[in-house]
């Protein structure tokens, strides 16, 4: 049977561990530190607080650790906005009704993430805890390898597991025969060894069910991918006949009438949980990425260059430059892979800038709290 928290997402079949299942880092020790509490997750993130559910939409608002409280002044030196819980994040709660409150924040084993456009560099944490994220994009224009590429190079950064999934299947296919299998030995091309592409006609469920294997209970799905691409048409599908929109469950207000409301995370039939915080949509890099994990062939030909700061421009004995040549390196490959390094390096140092203004912040703050102390009790 699966409970009402698998159905959200909880990895485990009781509310504890027992033996011989997997604990994510950092969770036996407060498991043990908070005895009388339970988890919950959060499915909702206020400026005033958090709404958490232990079953399928059935949140309430808890009480948050006063540290989180003033995350809001982050610029002014408060707590990253990293450390305190996002949508899809699991907490330990205490205390019943109106009372319940937050007493820990178990260690993320997953995120997705994206660098916020706007005036200040920003990280923004999308979901928390994902297993699997839906790389979504339609056989039609839509269709772009390097953008594919792009995403799982995010998705695979935060932890999740990539699964790239090709909507629009039934149109390519009778438009031309074989167009399909093209795109996806197109894919095969990119050189990323064991990842799992699947053509879909989103509209259709029975097409769907080759996601079936992502979406057992206590798993955690999310989805991306370009505007018009098929993510909403795809989430109905999973819903099986439930026809709804994305993400919205029409439920009673306090005067009986029908709303619709977002919901950032819901379950779906097969017992899986989808998450889907608005403005998920293109994703930009964090900084934080490894862009050699997505292009080992690369970065092994330019360890056989003849200079090791070769930059694969003019250089004699350039192995890159060779490979591109002699056909054996796709020089468009190539040109991503560059495009792509300078993004991340771009990203890279802003958020290195931004690390040395926080800290300085930090050591003025305690200045002048050492002064303040001074002041009222004298040096010591
Ligand atoms: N024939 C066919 N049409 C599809 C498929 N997937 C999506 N569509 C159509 O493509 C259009 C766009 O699909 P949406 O599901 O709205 O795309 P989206 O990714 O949710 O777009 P945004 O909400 O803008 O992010 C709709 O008219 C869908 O009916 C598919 O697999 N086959
Ligand atoms: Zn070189």
């Amino acid at each position: 049977m699966t409970s009402a928290l698998q159905v959200i997402g909880w990895p485990f079949v009781g509310s504890r561990p027992i033996a011989g299942e997997t604990v994510p880092g950092g969770w036996a020790v407060l498991f043990i530190a908070h005895p009388g509490a339970r988890p919950a997750r959060i499915v909702e993130q206020h400026r005033s607080g958090y709404v958490v559910a232990e079953a399928p939409d059935d949140g309430y608002p808890a009480e948050s650790l006063p540290e989180w409280q003033r995350a809001g002044n982050y610029r002014k030196g408060g707590i990253d906005p990293e450390s305190r819980p996002a949508v899809g994040d699991w907490v330990l709660v205490e205390g019943e009704g109106g009372a319940a409150r937050i007493v820990a924040l178990l260690p993320r084993y997953s995120a997705v993430k994206r660098a916020a456009a706007g005036e200040h560099y920003k990280q923004q944490l999308i979901a928390a805890n994902v297993d699997t994220v839906f790389v979504v994009c339609g056989l039609d224009d839509d269709f772009n390898p390097r953008r594919i590429e792009r995403y799982l190079l995010l998705v695979r950064s935060g932890g999740a597991e990539p699964v790239v999934v090709l909507t629009k299947a039934d149109r390519a296919e009778a438009g031309r025969q074989g167009a399909v299998a093209d795109a996806v030995a197109g894919l095969g091309d990119l050189g990323l060894e064991g990842l799992a592409v699947v053509p879909v006609n989103a509209r259709d469920p029975s097409s769907v069910d080759a996601l079936a294997d992502w979406l057992h209970p206590g798993r955690t799905v999310v989805l991306v991918g370009s505007s018009g691409a098929g993510k909403s048409t795809l989430t109905n599908s999973l819903f099986g006949n439930e026809r709804m929109k994305t993400g919205a469950v029409r439920e009673r207000d306090s005067r009986g009438r029908h709303t619709t409301t977002h919901r950032a995370l819901v379950a779906l039939p097969s017992g899986a949980c989808l998450i889907d915080t608005p403005g998920m949509r293109e994703l930009k890099p964090t900084g934080e990425e490894d862009v050699t994990e997505n292009f080992s062939d690369i970065e092994a030909l330019a360890a056989t260059c003849r200079f090791r700061d070769c930059a694969h421009g003019k250089e004699p004995g350039c192995a890159v430059r060779a490979a591109i040549e002699s056909g054996v390196l796709d020089a468009e490959r190539f040109a991503n892979y560059r495009k792509l390094s300078d993004e991340v390096a771009g990203a890279a140092a802003t958020l290195a800038e931004r690390r040395v203004e926080q800290k300085a912040r930090g050591r003025d703050q305690s200045r002048t709290l050492n002064r303040r102390l001074d002041e009222k009790y004298g040096r010591h």
